[in-house]
């Protein structure tokens, strides 16, 4: 079986429930359900509420483990400004911005597609930045046992730009160190090269 499924696999039999409270939300906000405009909306919101929180239906941990080679490489691989879009789990409003993601093998390497599929598998759930960063930490970490990991996220959050405190400029960073990150000289190279624009 695959490690993630295609959404039209796992959606059809809770789209109807998720619907029918889309179309209460929208009759709650004051709006006619059967106005030619919304007839489909609850609808259309319930498929892409789900898409959205996807990644509870995903396995990360097999994601990975279905891509790892044996490699001698035991220097730094990044890959730095992997967008991710994520809900913020106290507005549920969007959250987005990017991640980079550095580690250091331990006799495997991983396809390389796979940490961008393990950061969008915790990025669709509903979350707060922290512990985003460091699901996608622990998970590289305890499935690659790499001798380093390295996790920084830069993201804008839609409920202190739409609402709130209305800042339209702030973005907020959060970052994870395990192993050979957690000394001073490798996380300055790291940070040093996620900053520089060569890539
Ligand atoms: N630490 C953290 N806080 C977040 C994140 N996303 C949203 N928040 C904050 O969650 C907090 C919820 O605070 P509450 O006071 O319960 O909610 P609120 O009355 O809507 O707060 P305001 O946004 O200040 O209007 C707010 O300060 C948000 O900015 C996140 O990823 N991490
Ligand atoms: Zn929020």
């Amino acid at each position: 079986m695959a490690p993630y499924k295609k959404f039209e696999e796992y959606n059809i039999e809770i789209t109807d429930d998720v619907r029918q409270n889309y179309s209460t939300i929208i009759e709650g906000v004051g709006e006619d359900i059967t106005r030619e405009g919304l007839v489909k909306t609850p609808e259309r919101a319930a498929k892409a509420m789900l898409y959205l929180t996807q990644g509870y239906q995903q396995d990360p941990v097999k994601i990975l483990q279905g891509a790892m080679f044996k490699e001698d490489y035991d220097d730094m691989v990044i890959i730095k400004d992997i967008e991710l879009y994520s809900l913020c789990e106290h507005h549920m409003l969007p959250f987005f911005g990017k991640a980079h993601i550095a580690y250091i093998p331990n006799g495997h390497i991983v396809g390389l597609s796979k940490i961008p599929r393990v950061v969008d598998v915790f990025a669709r759930r509903l979350q707060v930045q922290e512990r985003l960063t460091h699901d996608i930490l622990e998970c590289l970490n305890n499935t690659l046992k790499p001798k380093g990991v390295a996790v920084v996220i830069e993201a804008s959050h839609m409920c202190m730009m739409m609402r709130g405190v209305q800042k339209q400029n702030s973005v907020t960073t959060t970052s994870g160190f395990r192993g050979q990150f957690e000394k001073q000289e490798t996380r300055n190279e790291f940070l040093k090269l996620i900053s520089s624009n060569l890539s």
